[in-house]
């Protein structure tokens, strides 16, 4: 008899408490992770501060996931996965754009409460949002030195991402496997021969599309952050040493991938 009291039909395998040896709280660790949230302080809101941060952590470790494969994929020639995998990117960087509204819930008078306890801490010393910025081809080894409180395994995982290909390595390849040439003299002619010639290379550029949205998408958020960092603190400096808000400003204007903007003004 089935969990739902059917008794006709074929027989059903067992499911539920009596058939399986997993439990939706052992499988997610839930335990271990519920108990990973560890206010400095007695704010009400800093339970929130320290959820969306987590969440975006692990957002985070997903896209890093997904973009490495995307880029073997290209690499392989496989470029319809590569595109599958940008689908899901693309998901997941619009729920960070929009998932901002949930931390705006919180009151610049309410984050007062607990942000003296923050500094030096700082969304700067990400460093899973740097080893994003690294894969995709925005590469400041400037901000290794912004990591004097990472761990080693930290510093050995940003060394690795500068030292490996990028998504816009893989691209490359993708047009020269394809008879495209792709030096720095040539990679602009192979671009416009993809653009113009969509009954040929029709896979090439919706593929650079994808890299494109991934590219605007990061700044959007950039920008959707820093509209939100103006509003809960207004013209501070940042407890992670920089002018704030100016300083979050500057970084909106970044591109991964300044050959796919550069194309626009010759199409
Ligand atoms: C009350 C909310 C927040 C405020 C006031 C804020 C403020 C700032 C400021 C001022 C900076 C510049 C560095 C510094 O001096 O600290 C910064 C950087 C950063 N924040 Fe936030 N932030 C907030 C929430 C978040 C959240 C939820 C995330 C998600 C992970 C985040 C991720 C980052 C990242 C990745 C950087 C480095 C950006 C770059 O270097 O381009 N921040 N934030
Ligand atoms: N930099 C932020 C503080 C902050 O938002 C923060 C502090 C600790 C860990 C992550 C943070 N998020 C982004 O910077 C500020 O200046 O208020």
């Amino acid at each position: 008899m089935g969990i739902d009291g059917d008794a006709s039909g074929p027989p059903r395998r067992q499911f539920g408490e009596e058939g399986g040896r997993l439990s939706y709280g052992g499988y997610l660790c839930l335990p271990e992770l519920l108990a990973q949230q560890q206010p400095q302080s007695q704010a009400p809101d800093e339970l929130l501060f320290i959820t969306i941060h987590q969440v975006y952590e692990l957002w985070f470790k997903l896209l890093l996931h997904e973009l490495e494969n995307a880029r073997e994929a290209m690499f392989a020639g496989e470029l319809w996965k590569a595109r599958h995998l940008f689908k899901r990117v693309h998901a997941v960087e619009r729920v960070l754009i929009e998932q901002v509204e949930v931390l705006e819930t919180m009151t610049p008078q309410d984050f007062m409460e607990f942000r003296a306890k923050l500094a030096p801490a700082s969304g700067f010393q990400s460093v899973q949002f740097r080893e994003l910025e690294f894969l995709s081809g925005l590469r400041d080894e400037r901000y290794l030195g912004s990591f004097r409180h990472a761990s080693e395994e930290e510093l050995a995982r940003l060394r690795r991402r500068l030292a490996e290909p990028t998504l816009w390595d893989a691209y490359l390849t993708a047009l020269s496997r394809r008879g495209l040439p792709i030096s720095d003299e040539e990679i602009m002619t192979s671009l416009l021969a993809v653009a113009r010639n969509r009954g040929s290379y029709d896979d090439l550029w919706q593929l650079a599309e994808d890299l494109l949205t991934h590219d605007e998408t990061a700044a959007l958020w950039r920008m959707r952050h820093v509209q939100m960092v103006e509003r809960q603190i207004g013209t501070k400096s940042g407890t992670g040493g920089s002018t704030g808000a100016p300083y979050l400003r500057g970084r909106t204007r970044l591109h991964y991938f300044p050959l796919l903007w550069e194309l626009r003004a010759w199409l």
